[in-house]
């Protein structure tokens, strides 16, 4: 699957741009801070319903416009898609497929794959549980588009959740009315029906991830692994199959409960797990060197790539200025593990970071406008 248009209007520092897109590479050159990232990151957006470097939607909506949109040609094969999405900061985003507008933004998923690479991803290794967590479910729904429901389901259930609990911790410290809990029981299958499904999800992945991610580092730094995935669950056991999970999950949320309620919160569930990354016998977090932590989280991401090819969902690729990261021998190996990709996108402030297996197409970007050289 590759992109063959790509068009922005209040997106960024973008009022208005047209990029018409081949297979294969193309390269986004110009100097810093010229808007070579906004064009990747919506492509991105598309992919996932969500940047890559905020959480929340506002900083995408060029300052003094109300609403960005994002549209691109998608070529599947024979198959050409037409997919827009509309960003309304504080009301609800709008979808449009076909030029239908029948359609949820979560019906976009799918249509759009991508694996992205930028420097923000030495967070997987170096940062909170939750950059890992989100690493996870990102590729969880890049295989499987309808995922993108059930960890919907388990976000609201679990918001839903964790305000009774904070009413009744409430109520237990300041001595006001007590809250009914009769319907925590029913939060705690719901909660657990969900998480399991996730849960399943996840550790399907891993046993799926580990051994590309091995492959690719050994590829990058060779000598230099082994690499080893590990799922910490908050909720302990050996459970692999989703009734299984569902059942260890529900016996955790039992024993929690009681702390639960004196501290307002859930305790449980995959929203508290963390995947531990090792690098030899020790965990990458805390122990790599910066060096190391980069050739981890390109390695993670390397392994993403591979899987969804070799399921048959071909993404595009994007190395949001990465190679100026990597010594020459990394980036060279990097190059041409890439090289034969359908689509790769790449952002370099300067043509010489760009390797030159990655010939293709190249578009200078400078104060707004992209035009191709
Ligand atoms: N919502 C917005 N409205 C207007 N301008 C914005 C908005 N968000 C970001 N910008 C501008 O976009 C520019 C950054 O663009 P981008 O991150 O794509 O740069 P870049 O070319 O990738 O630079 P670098 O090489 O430094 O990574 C900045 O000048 C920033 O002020």
């Amino acid at each position: 699957m590759h992109v063959t248009h790509l068009s922005l209007a209040d997106f960024r520092s973008y009022p208005r741009v047209e990029v018409p897109l081949d297979p294969g590479v193309t390269a986004f050159v110009g100097p810093n801070g010229q808007g070579k990232t906004n064009l990747v990151e919506a492509v991105g957006y598309l992919a996932t319903l969500g940047s890559h470097r905020v959480s929340s939607d506002a900083p995408l909506v060029r300052m003094g416009a109300e609403r960005a949109i994002i549209r691109a040609q998608v070529r599947q094969g024979d198959r050409q898609q037409l997919v827009e999405l509309e960003l309304n900061p504080g009301r609800a985003n709008r979808a449009r497929i076909n030029r239908s507008s029948q359609v949820k933004p979560r019906d976009v998923l799918g249509i759009i794959r991508t694996v992205l690479f930028a420097p923000e991803d030495l967070a997987l290794v170096k940062g909170d549980p939750g950059e890992r967590r989100r690493f996870l479910d990102e590729l969880i729904t890049a295989r499987s588009p309808r995922m993108a429901g059930v960890r919907s389901d388990y976000e609201r259930v679990l918001k839903q959740r964790n305000t009774l609990l904070k009413s009744a911790a409430l109520a237990r410290r300041h001595g006001g009315r007590s809250v009914d809990m009769s319907t925590l029981d029913i939060w705690d299958q719901h909660l657990a029906r969900a998480g399991a499904e996730l849960l399943a999800q996840r550790l399907d992945l891993i046993a799926a991830v580990q051994p590309l991610a091995d492959k690719a580092y050994e590829q990058l730094a060779p000598g230099g692994g082994p690499v080893a995935l590990e799922y910490k669950p908050s909720a302990p056991g050996e459970a692999h199959t989703r009734e299984d999970l569902f059942g260890q999950l529900m016996a955790a949320l039992a024993e929690a409960r009681k702390q639960e309620i004196e501290r307002g919160v859930t305790l449980v569930g995959p929203h508290r797990d963390d995947l531990q990354l090792k690098l030899g016998q020790l965990p990458a977090k805390g122990y790599a060197s910066h060096g190391e932590s980069w050739s981890y989280a390109l390695a993670l991401r390397l392994a993403s790539y591979d899987l969804l090819r070799a399921e048959g969902n071909e993404p595009v690729l994007v190395l949001d200025d990465v190679f100026a990261e990597l010594d020459t021998r990394r980036r060279e190996r990097l190059a041409e593990l890439v090289a034969p990709g359908e689509q790769v996108l790449v952002t370099a402030a300067v043509d010489d970071d760009v390797p030159h297996v990655l010939s293709g197409a190249r578009f200078a970007v400078s104060e707004g406008a992209v035009e191709r050289v």
